[in-house]
């Protein structure tokens, strides 16, 4: 069963257009949004929370229409926007006894331990948190709902590697018994390099890809060969190229095939931020 079923999804401002975004995250996994600035992942997340009106797009979670079944629905998501979500004057204790008030999953021994386990001051007023600390507490806002679906932009950016891992390991935790689900978007591929099963890459507001990262860790490669080479590939083969001084860059997908295809080419296993990078600066 899939937690979110995002199916062509459309958003127009005045100078972007976000086109037919479609992707699926199945429940009990850690899908990854990544996208360079601008490329509407933010977008992506306002719409699916119905923050923002689309053109057009049809939105599930658990299931459910996110619109007509918005309130139902999210009682059961945890959301981090990275924006001020309380008043700068006011402190956790005091975060504690409005969400107690006006949220009935609220747990507050949840609340406590995560405000315990992230090292977070109890009686510190929001202005006086470092960023990271704001995130934190943010962070740990969001899981004392108990909810089923996290749904966070940017979760880890402006954090320090020993705090970002923190991190991660709670999300790992959080999807442990298979029936709670992660959407995060970050600029920090590397972090999804340890903890997501799934990514969705756009640019430009388009959908590049939706894909399962073993898949691309496993299939995606960028072969390094001189002109003569460059000029023998097929362009069926070519996803991206890079021309260097005298070498050549090209991203090809299927690389074992590629390598059997090409003797003597070498092929490299890619990170996903030089996937992302040859998508979004190579030449097709
Ligand atoms: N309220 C708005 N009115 C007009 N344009 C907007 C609005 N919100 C976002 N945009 C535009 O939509 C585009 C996508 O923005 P979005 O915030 O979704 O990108 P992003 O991928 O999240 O970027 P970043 O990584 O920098 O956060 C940008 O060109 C932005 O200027």
């Amino acid at each position: 069963m899939n937690s979110i079923s995002v199916k062509q999804l459309s958003k127009k401002y005045e100078d972007f257009q976000l086109s037919d975004i479609s992707f699926d995250v199945p429940m009990g996994t850690i899908m990854g949004l990544i996208g360079e600035n601008g490329a509407g992942k933010t977008t992506i997340i306002k719409s699916m929370l119905n923050l923002v009106n689309v053109e057009s797009g049809d939105v599930k979670i658990f299931d459910k229409d996110y619109k007509k079944d918005e309130k139902l629905i999210k009682e059961d998501i945890g959301v981090v926007l990275g924006e001020a979500f309380f008043s700068p004057m006011i402190d956790a204790n005091h975060v504690d006894k409005i969400m107690m008030k006006i949220n009935r999953n609220w747990s507050s021994k949840l609340f406590y331990s995560y405000l315990q386990q992230f090292e977070l001051p109890k009686d510190k007023k929001i202005k006086d948190l470092s960023k990271g600390m704001k995130m934190k507490l943010q962070i740990a806002t969001a899981l004392a709902r108990d909810p089923k679906l996290l749904i966070l932009d940017e979760p880890t950016s402006g954090l320090d590697p020993i705090v970002r891992n923190e991190i991660l390991d709670i999300f790992l935790d959080f999807i442990q018994d298979e029936q709670h689900t992660v959407l995060l978007s970050t600029h920090i591929t590397t972090d999804l390099e340890k903890i997501a099963d799934y990514i969705t890459f756009v640019n430009k507001g388009k959908l590049i890809f939706s894909k399962d990262k073993d898949d691309i860790m496993e299939s995606f490669g960028i072969l390094k060969c001189d002109e003569e080479a460059f000029d023998a590939l097929d362009p069926e083969d070519i996803i991206r190229y890079k021309k260097q001084k005298y070498s050549y860059e090209v991203l090809v997908e299927d690389r074992d095939r590629i390598q059997k295809k090409y003797s003597g080419v070498i092929i490299d296993k890619p990170t996903i931020d030089e996937i992302m990078m040859l998508y979004i600066k190579g030449k097709e």
